[in-house]
């Protein structure tokens, strides 16, 4: 692993490092926030993931989180959105494909595969690097993001109640089967085949029966994203309903899609998971 910087705010330490990923097959970078109390013990840890475009940076220059995660003592590991670098494929003309779209799904399809291979990679290879070399409490993980990213939360999180003690979201993609961004992204990594597409949608996953005991979402009611159709929440809330799938979800009057509507309600959501991993 080689580290790329280390800046000291709130006390505690803001580090970047990239590191050879098995899993994707390439160069990997994260960030990671470690609170003034990882100086003498170990910490809990809440991974956040981002959006389409973005990179490591976008949440740890614009969220706001590192004071809250200092002050409760918690770590926050920022990872990338997808592998990048000139051997790994891409759709050049698209935003919300290939390289900083990797929609947190293993790829079935070339080219894709070979590289994307983001949930095997935020699930198992680097809470286990992270796990490793930082001093981060192996049981006490929660997990949280925006868009894209709060689709890859929410999946990751029902997928293994066993490993993430809470999932929280801002503006998540809760249905990608049934949106525009989810339908192009799943037929390019997975294929045709709709059966293997539920396995990515938190909506599906719900219906199937997968639980977590604690989701807390936020969503603006002047995202333009909500408004085009390609996050769906109110399916994911009425399936929630439906299978007794416990959920607080927060639509916020006037609050676009943007970091500015994130690091508002920042606070909840790290009070909201230091409330599990504070135990
Ligand atoms: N047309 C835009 C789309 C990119 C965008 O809005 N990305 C969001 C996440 S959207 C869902 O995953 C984002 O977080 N952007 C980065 C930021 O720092 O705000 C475009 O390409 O500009």
């Amino acid at each position: 692993m080689d580290q790329l910087e280390s800046i000291k705010e709130f006390n505690g330490y803001l580090k970047r490092f990239t590191h050879y990923s098995k899993t994707c097959n390439s160069k990997m970078t994260f960030s990671i926030f470690l609170p003034p109390k990882a100086i003498h013990k170990k910490v809990p840890a809440i991974y956040w993931l981002s959006g389409l475009t973005c990179s490591d940076e976008n949440a740890r220059v614009k969220s706001g989180a590192q004071r809250f995660a200092a002050e409760l003592g918690l770590a926050i590991i920022f990872p990338d959105t997808s592998p990048r670098g000139e051997n790994i494929p891409d759709a050049k003309d698209r935003y919300d494909l290939g390289i900083g779209a990797g929609f947190y799904l293993n790829a079935t399809q070339t080219p894709w595969s070979k590289y994307f291979q983001m949930y095997n990679y935020i699930v198992y290879e680097l809470p286990s690097l992270i796990e490793e070399y930082f001093p981060i409490l192996k049981s006490f993980k929660s997990i949280t993001g925006h868009s894209m990213g709060g689709h890859g939360a929410l999946i990751c999180a029902l997928k293994n109640p066993q490993i993430f003690r809470s999932a929280s979201a801002f503006a998540p993609i809760c249905n990608p089967i049934n949106s525009q961004w989810g339908k192009n992204c799943f037929t390019e990594y997975l294929g045709n085949n709709k059966s293997d597409w539920y396995d990515y949608d938190a909506t599906c996953l719900v219906n199937n029966g997968f639980k977590i005991d604690n989701i807390l979402i936020d969503q603006g009611l002047s995202d333009d994203f909500y408004h085009e159709k390609q996050l769906l929440p109110e399916n994911f809330i009425e399936v929630c309903n439906k299978m007794n799938q416990p959920l607080t979800f927060r639509f916020q009057e006037g609050y676009d899609h943007s970091y500015h509507f994130i690091s508002t309600f920042i606070e909840d959501h790290i009070k909201f998971h230091a409330s599990f991993l504070n135990k």
